[in-house]
């Protein structure tokens, strides 16, 4: 086919090219990364669906490291500390940090949000004098970063960073989304959409919390072997079935489910999440992530009988104070890590890295940042 005077789409790699990464400023921490996974919300913003994607910038958010150095004025972590950067900050003295309602942190969220450190509306790096823009406050595909003392929580030494980089993102908000956010109760008839690692994660909290049922629903099949080892009691591929996916859920349970939790990213799942919940009281909590211009939508009445639609971000677990909790809960085997990580590679594989996540078999890949 004639290509000219068209626009044509093709794909690009990311590229490791040398940084300079300046000192911390006042407030701020600069970090050597150790071991960063990949999560879905960085092939987002680098698909250019994420409407605060901010470009040339180094993505990353889900890490482990060991501070390098520390800007004036920082207290809690010193040079030496393990610690896991929180793209989710907690300041302690926001008017959302203090409202005991809600993980969310208004204090650097404006700046990371377009790319920058709070003190001078600047980045920390740059090539040849050009900044290049951080990501989510973290931007751990970099060997260092620099992240606001708000934005990183200082963890047991002895944790295995390969390991517990994981608590930066994908497996707190699939357990918070559980505990902190629907609060399942024990008995509880639970439906999960979406088995990656976020389901997986979803599962394995009702599990804890003692749910009677959990439900996995994903279109692809070969996902639910490895799903019944982190809960799901049962499985159903919307493709097997002609009626509506909520339909089916609701004929199954007598009414619908308790819970339900949509960790995809897409709209019409959303939708059904929310529909196959049982009138007078289910309650369905969005955690995927969906690309900028979709809109969720329902009939009112589905809230007007009684079913109540939430969101969460980072499971509503507050960062710096609860991430050494969850990684202490692993070092004591009361919530898995490991299982999660299906492949190892280094920063130079990171293009491969993004090309696996698309494969089934793959939840998380973790690189070695210094090899
Ligand atoms: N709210 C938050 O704080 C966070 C949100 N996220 C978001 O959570 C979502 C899930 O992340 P991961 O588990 O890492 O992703 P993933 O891609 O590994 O898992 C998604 C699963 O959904 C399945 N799926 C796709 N379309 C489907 C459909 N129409 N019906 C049923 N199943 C379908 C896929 O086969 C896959 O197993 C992403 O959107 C990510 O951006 C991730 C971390 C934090
Ligand atoms: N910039 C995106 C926002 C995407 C989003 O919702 N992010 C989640 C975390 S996803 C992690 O992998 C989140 O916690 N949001 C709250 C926040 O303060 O960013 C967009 O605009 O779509
Ligand atoms: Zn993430
Ligand atoms: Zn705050």
């Amino acid at each position: 086919m004639a290509t000219q005077a068209q626009v044509i789409t093709c794909k690009v790699s990311l590229v490791i090219e040398e940084v300079e990464v300046a000192p911390p400023q006042a407030g701020e921490v600069r970090v050597k990364v150790l071991f960063t996974a990949l999560c879905h919300t960085d092939a987002y913003t680098w698909s250019g669906k994420d409407p605060e994607g901010l470009f040339p910038c180094i993505l990353g958010h889900e890490a482990a490291g060991i501070v390098e150095s520390v800007g004036e004025g920082v207290t809690e972590v010193q040079p030496g500390d393990h610690v896991i950067p929180c793209y989710q900050a907690e300041c302690k003295e926001c008017k959302f940090c203090k409202s005991g309602k809600t993980n969310l942190c208004g204090k650097v969220r404006l700046a990371t949000g377009v790319g920058v450190m709070l003190n001078d509306r600047q980045s920390r790096f740059s090539i040849n004098g050009k900044p290049i823009y951080h990501f989510m406050g973290t931007s751990t595909f970099s060997q260092y970063t620099v992240v606001h003392d708000v934005s990183v929580a200082k963890i047991d030494p002895k944790a295995p960073l390969d390991k517990v980089c994981l608590l930066g993102c994908g497996v707190p908000t699939g357990l918070g989304a559980v505990w902190n956010t629907a609060k399942v109760e024990p008995g509880s008839i639970v439906a999960v959409f979406g088995l990656g690692t976020v389901g997986l994660a979803v599962a394995e909290g009702a599990k804890a919390a003692g749910a009677s049922r959990i439900i996995g629903i994903d279109i692809d099949s070969k996902k639910f072997d490895r799903a019944k080892s982190f809960g799901v009691t049962e499985f159903i591929n919307p493709k097997d079935h002609e009626k509506p996916i909520q339909q089916v859920i609701v004929d199954l349970t007598d009414g619908g489910v308790d819970y339900s939790f949509e960790c995809i990213g897409n709209v019409s799942v959303m939708r059904a999440a929310l529909e196959c919940c049982h009138k007078g009281w289910g309650t369905s909590v969005i955690v995927g992530v969906a690309a900028s211009g979709q809109e969720i939508s329902t009939r009112p009445f589905q809230l007007v009988t009684g079913r109540v639609w939430k969101g969460t971000a980072f499971g509503g677990f507050k960062s710096r104070s609860q991430v050494p909790w969850l990684v202490d809960k692993y070092m004591k085997k009361e919530i898995k890590v490991d299982e999660y990580v299906t492949h190892n590679m280094t920063l130079a594989d990171i293009n491969k890295a993004f090309d696996l996540m698309h494969d089934g078999g793959c939840l998380r890949v973790v690189l070695d940042m210094h090899i």
